[in-house]
C-alpha cells in the first residue's frame, strides 16, 4: 500500500517540478533545480527523468553532499547520475558540491564560484527531512548549525557527532533563493517531526524550521 502511494506521490511531485521547469523555461534560458540525497527523492527522480523537457537547458545541483568521492554509494551526486540523469534527462547538466578539493572547508569556500553561472533564483529547491528534523546538512547536533543557519556564503562545511563524515550544505540563504521551496517526505514519524515543526519555532532544535516560513509545498504519503 504505502510503495503505490509512494510511487503515486513521486509523480505528483515530478510533474509539479516538470511545471515549474517549463515556465521559468518559457522566460529564460536555463532553469536551476536543486534536490537532495537520501533515499526519499529516489522514485521521485525516476518519474522526473522521464518527463519531456528541454534538458540541455536545465542544470542540477545538490542541497548537500557527502564528504565521499563520486564513486561512493552515498554520494548523492552518483545518486542523482544514477537515477535522475537517465535517458533524455542524461542531458542536464549536473553541477556537484564536491570535486578534488582538499578539506571540505576549502570544498564549501569553491561551492560559490561554481555554482555562480547558474540560474539563481533556483526554480525549485526539493528538500527531505530526517527524523531530527534536518534538512539538506543542517543537523541539530552539528556545530556549524548556527553559521549555516546565518551565513550568506553559498555553503558551509559541517561535521556532525551523527554522522560518519563531514558534509558541505548549502547555506539556508542560498536554498531560500528559490522561487518555489518543496519538502518531500514520506512516513508517520516524519510527518510527526513536521507537526512538532510547525508547533514551535526554534530552528536549531528543528532545521526544517528554516523553510516553514517561505511557501513550503509538502509532498508526504505514508
Ligand atoms: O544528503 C542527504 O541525506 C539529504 O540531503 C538529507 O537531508 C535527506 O533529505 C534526509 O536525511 C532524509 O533522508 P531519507 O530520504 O533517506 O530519509
Amino acid at each position: 500500500m504505502s510503495d503505490d502511494s509512494r510511487k503515486r506521490l513521486a509523480a505528483q511531485l515530478a510533474e509539479a517540478v516538470a511545471e515549474a521547469l517549463r515556465a521559468d523555461l518559457a522566460r529564460q534560458e536555463r532553469a536551476l533545480l536543486v534536490v537532495s540525497g537520501g533515499s526519499t527523492p529516489v522514485p521521485f527522480f525516476r518519474a522526473l527523468a522521464a518527463m519531456a523537457l528541454p534538458w540541455s537547458r536545465i542544470d542540477v545541483t545538490l542541497a548537500d553532499e557527502r564528504w565521499v568521492p563520486e564513486s561512493a554509494d552515498d554520494s548523492n551526486a552518483r545518486l542523482v547520475r544514477e537515477h535522475l540523469l537517465q535517458g533524455a534527462a542524461a542531458e542536464a547538466t549536473l553541477v556537484p558540491l564536491t570535486t578534488h578539493d582538499p578539506t571540505p572547508e576549502q570544498g564549501a569556500e569553491a561551492v560559490a564560484d561554481r555554482l555562480a553561472p547558474l540560474a539563481w533564483p533556483a526554480s525549485v529547491v526539493v528538500l527531505g527531512m530526517g527524523g531530527d528534523g534536518h534538512t539538506a546538512s543542517l543537523f541539530p547536533d552539528s556545530r556549524e548549525l548556527d553559521l549555516a543557519l546565518t551565513t550568506d556564503a553559498a555553503a558551509v562545511a559541517v561535521r556532525t557527532p551523527s554522522q560518519p563524515q563531514p558534509r558541505i550544505t548549502l547555506s539556508a540563504d542560498r536554498l531560500h533563493q528559490a522561487r518555489r521551496h518543496v519538502l518531500h517526505i514520506t512516513g508517520g514519524d516524519k510527518r510527526a517531526v513536521l507537526a512538532r515543526a510547525l508547533s514551535g519555532d526554534d530552528v536549531r532544535e528543528l532545521p526544517i524550521r528554516a523553510f516553514l516560513a517561505c511557501p513550503l509545498a509538502t509532498y508526504w504519503a505514508p
